[in-house]
C-alpha cells in the first residue's frame, strides 16, 4: 500500500497535533499538505516538519488521497461547500474531526458519495499517544478504512465504534478528557501551594505522580479501584481524602460534566447541521 497524501484543511492545534504524531511515525512531511487561513500558523508548522503549505483549501485537496478536516465545526459548512467540487472525482477519503458534526451533514455538504469517516481524537496525538474514536460511512472502502486507522494508530489508539451515536460520550470521555485532567492537577497545584509547598514543586510533584498513575494502570493488570486500594492505608492520609471526594459528590460531579459534554456535541449537530 503507497503512502498516501494527506490534506489537512485547518491547521490549528489538532491538525497540528496530528501532523507531528504522523511526522514522528515516519510519514513524510512532503506527503502532507496544510492550508489555513493565518500565514504564521502555517510557519510554525513547517517549522516543526516541512510540511507542504498551501495558499488555500482547494490547492490542499487537490488530487489528495486523504482530507482531515480539522476546522471549528461552526466553519465546516462552508468549508465543505468550498471543496466539494475537487472531491467530486469519488477518490478521496474525507475525515472529519469537528465535534459534533454528523454524517448525514457532511454527505449533504460534500455529495452522497464522498466517502467519510468521522473521527474523535484528542490532542495528546502530539506525542504519539492520542486515543481516537472512528466511525466510517457506508461509502468507506477498505483501504480507506485502513488509510484512516493507520493514520490515527500512527498518533495513538484507536478504537472503531458500532454507532455514529457513540461519538458523542467519546467525545465527552476522551475528547474533551485531556482538559479534565489538566483542570484537576491545576487544582491539586493550588491546594498544595495553599498549602504552604512552593510551586514549581507542587507542580513537579503532581505532574509526575499524574503519570505514575496513568503508568500503573496501563501497565498493571490489576484494576483502578484495587490500585486504588493499595494507596490507601487504613485509617490514613489516602483513606481521609478519598472519603472527602466520595462525601463531596465526585462521581456525580463527573458525571454531569461528561453529561454536559456529550449533550453539547448533540445541541453542536442541530445547531451547525
Ligand atoms: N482541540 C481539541 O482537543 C479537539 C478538537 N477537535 C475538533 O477539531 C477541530 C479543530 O479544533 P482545534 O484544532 O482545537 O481548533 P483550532 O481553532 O486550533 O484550529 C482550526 C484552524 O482552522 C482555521 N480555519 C478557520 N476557517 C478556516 C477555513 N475556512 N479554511 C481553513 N482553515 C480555517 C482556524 O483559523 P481561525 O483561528 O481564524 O478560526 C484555525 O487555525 C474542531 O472541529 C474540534 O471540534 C476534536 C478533538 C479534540
Ligand atoms: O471542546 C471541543 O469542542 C473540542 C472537541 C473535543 C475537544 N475539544
Amino acid at each position: 500500500m503507497s503512502t498516501p497524501v494527506i490534506a489537512f484543511v485547518g491547521a490549528g492545534n489538532m491538525a497540528a497535533s496530528i501532523i507531528g504524531g504522523l511526522v514522528d511515525a515516519g510519514h513524510p512531511a512532503q506527503r502532507i499538505r496544510a492550508a489555513d487561513p493565518h500565514a504564521e500558523t502555517l510557519q510554525r508548522l513547517s517549522a516543526t516538519a516541512p510540511v507542504i503549505a498551501c495558499g488555500d483549501n482547494n490547492e490542499a485537496v487537490a488530487g489528495a488521497d486523504v482530507v482531515i478536516l480539522a476546522v471549528k465545526p461552526q466553519v465546516m459548512a462552508t468549508v465543505c461547500a468550498d471543496i466539494a467540487p475537487a472531491l467530486a472525482n469519488g477518490n478521496t477519503l474525507v475525515i472529519s474531526i469537528a465535534a459534533g458534526i454528523t454524517l448525514e451533514s457532511m454527505q449533504g455538504w460534500l455529495g452522497e458519495t464522498t466517502a467519510i469517516v468521522r473521527c474523535m481524537p484528542n490532542t495528546p496525538a502530539l506525542l504519539g499517544c492520542g486515543a481516537s474514536a472512528l466511525y466510517a460511512s457506508a461509502q468507506v472502502s477498505a483501504q480507506q478504512q485502513e488509510w484512516a486507522a493507520s493514520i490515527l494508530d500512527a498518533v495513538g489508539i484507536t478504537e472503531w465504534v458500532e454507532s455514529e451515536a457513540d461519538l458523542d460520550p467519546v467525545t465527552a470521555l476522551s475528547g474533551s478528557g485531556p482538559a479534565y485532567f489538566f483542570l484537576f492537577m491545576e487544582a491539586m497545584i493550588d491546594a498544595a501551594v495553599e498549602q504552604g509547598l512552593p510551586r514549581d514543586t507542587a507542580t513537579r510533584l503532581t505532574l509526575q505522580t499524574c503519570l505514575g498513575a496513568s503508568r500503573m494502570a496501563l501497565e498493571n493488570e490489576v484494576d483502578l479501584a484495587e490500585l486504588r486500594r493499595r494507596v490507601t492505608s487504613p485509617g490514613g492520609t489516602t483513606q481521609a481524602a478519598v472519603e472527602s471526594f466520595e462525601s463531596s459528590g465526585l462521581r456525580d460531579l463527573v458525571g454531569s460534566a461528561m453529561q454536559a459534554a456529550a449533550d453539547r456535541a448533540r445541541a453542536m449537530a442541530k445547531e451547525m447541521g
